[in-house]
């Protein structure tokens, strides 16, 4: 199977996990594309979506899926998206789309998180994927000198501004031992809007398809 193939078999495992009536919470990606596409199938049984970005919100309009207002609702049972890099106690990279920011809003948001991912995706140690930082533009210069001071190399995205209007930083060569830590750490930094690190909230669930088809994987409470 192609990495697409197996995106699109983790992305369809997600559709078992929607609340009947209920508003879906929704990612941004190429693995997400392929779960909006397969929700499009039960429109009829869902209320509508939130989204965490532009093109997800237009990808689901689109289908004819409503996309509601994240201030207009009151729950979200369930919030599926896919990852840069999960480990094995479910913490994160994400932020490869630049859409972080709002993915970590309508993450908190949501009763559980359902990752969806290929199976390269699973390391034992986060970093080796350069972790995104979504800096306000005035900072970025700032916030590269304090993201070296913690080992990083920042990396401008060029050509690259967020939904919100804001730039990211690419911070290669971290060793992320403590995800938990360090994206409070890297939070801390004046000018940052957020992180890639989804570690405080990780995923509650994690489908991840492989050559032997999709494993369904649970986080253990004691995380
Ligand atoms: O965090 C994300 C976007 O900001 C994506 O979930 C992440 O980059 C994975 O993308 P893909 O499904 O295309 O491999």
């Amino acid at each position: 199977m192609t990495q697409d193939e197996l995106k699109k078999a983790a992305a369809l495992a997600a559709l078992d996990y929607i609340v009947e009536g209920s508003i879906v919470g929704v990612g941004t990606g190429s693995t997400v594309n392929h779960f909006i596409d397969g929700l499009a199938g039960l429109r009829s049984r869902i209320r509508g979506a939130v989204s965490s970005s532009e093109a997800s919100s237009q990808r689901l309009a689109a289908h004819g899926i409503e996309v509601f207002d994240l201030n207009s609702i009151e729950s979200l049972p369930v919030y599926v998206d896919g990852a840069d890099e999960i480990d094995h106690g479910f913490a994160m990279i994400k932020g490869g789309g630049g859409a972080l920011t709002r993915e970590k809003i309508v993450a908190a948001v949501s009763e559980r998180f359902v990752c969806i991912c290929d199976a390269s995706k699973r390391v034992d140690v986060l970093g080796r994927f350069p972790l995104p930082v979504e800096v306000i533009p005035m900072a970025c210069t700032h916030v590269s000198r304090e993201l070296r001071r913690l080992g990083g190399e920042p990396k401008l995205r060029e050509g690259f501004v967020t939904d919100n209007g804001n730039r990211i930083l690419d911070v290669h060569g971290l060793s992320i031992t403590d995800p938990v830590a360090l994206e409070a750490r890297i939070n801390q930094i004046v000018g940052v809007v957020t992180n890639g690190l989804f570690a405080e909230r990780g995923a509650d669930v994690l489908l991840l398809a492989g050559g032997n088809g999709v494993e369904r994987l649970e986080r253990t409470p004691a995380r």
